[in-house]
């Protein structure tokens, strides 16, 4: 086995290694032309990896560990503290059990039905210019709440668009400027008080046929030895269901960049909407930036690609540079709809590592994302809606989608025209 060569370049802080854009890490196989590297960070050492294979690797647990790799500012905004990425072994299984138990194809269909009707709602009200990233913005926190059993009719129209915003600046706040990451902090314990009051209420107050909504099963949640979780827990693992799925707004965003910056996506796709329309939603996950990379560490000697990672090695998986991976997948950089068809359902519902957008491997077992029915079926209503329901013209605007800014979309936030 080879050592992992070491890139020259330094990377002083962790806005300048996630902040510095999606290609960051790509430049740094590039530099020591192996697709394994090794950077200085701080005073740590980080070693980059990518790909299918190595992913398989990264999400076996008698190779990695995500104890302790999370890095603060990530776990003081984005996902909070606590929550059940921090976890391992069964602890962990049994609190992503409570995630994957809500996402029945029944409790799906449900949450299929209310977006539909609310971007319907929404799209309908539209009389002019408007921005697709708000509209989204708004409506996902209304139909995620409502999903999960929030009453928001107690909550005045400022409060509610308010904590709709919070759940981006959550994730901008992550790795960012200074100010934003204060931001991101603060908008988070406000979102925490949000939930956790809820909480506290939920379970003083349980209503009877509504112990399967996420907000009584998270009230209700214990650990292995059967205790209630604490408050402060249960309200960071209900805001792991709203935050990631408002999140949702920058890939309704980023589809608004397929479907309209050029016209000829959205001819192919109206052309052949239901054959194509799976195939489509998978592209835009696997070719748009979102989530860059996930930290983990090596609990024993690990070989990649050929080459060896010793024990204690604090490691990451670059998603977008797996996405995006010249070795496994053809012409990577074109936008293909085609790409997927009759394999798009596989890709989000079996084990695989084929494509990483919101990780891979076992949902139960494994870290990867508890959401990505929930995105799948977002990205349908809000495909279907914008290709066949409604008709827009498109003001002239910034498509520029800046590779530097975490999560990125379009500069002009995808503006769109209705009468
Ligand atoms: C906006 C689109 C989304 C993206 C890009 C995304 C991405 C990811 C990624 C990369 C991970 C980490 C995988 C790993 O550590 O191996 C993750 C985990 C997670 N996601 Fe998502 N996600 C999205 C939407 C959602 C939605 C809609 C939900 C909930 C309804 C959700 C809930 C979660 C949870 C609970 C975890 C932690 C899983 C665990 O640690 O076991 N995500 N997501």
């Amino acid at each position: 086995m080879k050592k992992v060569p070491e890139t020259k370049v330094k990377l002083t802080d962790v806005k300048e290694l996630i902040n510095s854009g999606y290609n960051l890490l790509g430049e740094l196989r590039k530099d020591v032309s192996a697709p394994v590297v090794k950077a200085s960070f701080l005073t740590k050492e980080i070693t980059a990896i990518y790909g299918e294979e190595a992913a398989r690797t990264f999400y076996n647990p008698e190779y990695f560990t995500r104890t302790g790799a999370m890095p603060k500012p990530v776990l003081k905004t984005l996902f909070g503290e606590d929550g059940v990425q921090t976890l391992d072994g069964e602890e962990h299984h049994h609190r992503k059990n409570y995630f994957m138990d809500l996402m029945t194809p029944d409790r799906m269909e449900e949450y299929r039905e209310l977006l539909a009707e609310n971007v319907s709602k929404e799209l309908d009200k539209q009389h002019g210019e408007f921005e697709l990233f708000d509209l989204a913005n708004r409506v996902l926190f209304t139909t995620i709440s409502e999903w999960a059993g929030i009453n928001l009719e107690k909550f005045d129209t400022k409060m509610v668009e308010k904590l709709a915003r919070n759940q981006i600046s959550m994730i901008s706040g992550a790795v960012t400027s200074p100010i934003d990451h204060v931001k991101g902090v603060t908008d988070r314990k406000e979102s925490e008080k949000w939930a956790q009051d809820l909480i506290e209420e939920a379970r003083k107050h349980p209503v009877p046929g509504k112990e399967h909504l996420a907000l009584y099963v998270f009230a209700n949640a214990t650990n292995l030895d059967g205790e209630l979780l604490p408050v402060e827990v249960a309200a960071v693992e209900l805001l792991n269901i709203i935050r990631p799925t408002v999140a949702l707004t920058v890939w309704v965003a980023l589809m608004g960049h397929a479907l309209f910056a050029k016209r000829d996506i959205f001819e192919e796709l109206k052309a052949n909407f239901d054959n194509l329309q799976d195939s489509f939603i998978q592209e835009m996950r696997r070719y748009y930036p979102f989530f860059p990379m996930l930290p983990a560490i090596t609990v024993r000697d690990v070989e990649v690609d050929g080459y060896l990672i010793p024990k204690d090695s604090w490691v990451v998986l670059d998603l977008y540079g797996s996405n995006h991976d010249e070795r496994t997948i053809a012409s990577p950089d074109q936008f293909d709809s085609r790409r997927y068809v009759g394999k798009a359902k596989d890709i989000s519902y079996e084990e695989q590592y084929e494509m990483l957008a919101q990780g891979g491997g076992k949902f139960r077992e494994m870290h990867r994302c508890a959401g990505e029915w929930i995105t799948l079926h977002s990205l349908r209503v809000f495909s279907d809606q914008l290709v066949n329901k409604y008709e827009f013209t498109v003001p002239e605007q910034d498509w520029t989608i800046p590779m530097n800014q975490f999560p990125t979309y379009p500069n002009s936030k995808a503006l769109l025209f209705k009468e």
